[in-house]
């Protein structure tokens, strides 16, 4: 199935369920490039020895990964993470995730500042740029294990809205 996303209602419901606008209001893959959004669906089952996973970061220099699976009851301070990655938020390196299995939301921000959810499960490669204000949620299921891709040395770190005195949230 193709990455589905879409405008979220504004509804203080719990995160983790769909949040579609009524009527349903759908967001391309061509409107998430324009947001600097990229997209690839791959063979989770094999990413051991994917090839395409290979040149995939080979081409964009994507040299540490790391697998983290999040799920109440073996990620050490599961609540706290979270609560944390729902937090609006953005990072000065883009952000890399595979989702190995399981699903999960991305939300970003468009460039009216309205949220769009990016629906993710197993097989799909997602890119956040550098600079978008962003979150994290499970959605219903509770789980999913996820590769987590840099280019160099990991930067964890998150700057909490609002961050928008860094360079990278002057440009248009
Ligand atoms: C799927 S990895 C956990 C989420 C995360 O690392 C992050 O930065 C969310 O924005
Ligand atoms: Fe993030």
């Amino acid at each position: 199935m193709a990455l589905e996303a879409w405008y979220m209602d504004s509804s203080d419901e719990d995160q983790r369920k769909p949040h579609r606008l009524r009527p349903h209001q759908p967001v391309s893959l061509d409107e998430l490039k324009k947001l600097g959004v990229f997209h690839w669906r791959l063979d989770a089952d094999h990413f051991d020895s994917d090839p395409e996973l290979r040149k995939i970061r080979e081409e964009r220099g994507y040299s540490y990964m790391d697998i983290i699976t999040i799920q109440k009851d073996t990620l050490p301070n599961y609540e706290e993470k979270l609560k944390m990655f729902y937090e609006e938020h953005l990072h000065l390196d883009d952000e890399i995730r595979y989702i190995l299995d399981g699903q999960a939301y991305f939300d970003v921000r468009d460039k009216e500042d309205r949220w769009i959810r990016i629906s993710m499960s197993k097989g799909d490669l997602i890119t956040l740029p550098a600079g978008i204000y962003h979150r994290f949620t499970l959605d219903e299921t509770n789980y999913t294990k996820a590769m987590r891709l840099f280019v160099g040395e990991p930067v964890w770190k998150a700057y909490n809205r609002p961050a928008d005195d860094f360079e990278i949230r002057q440009k248009s």
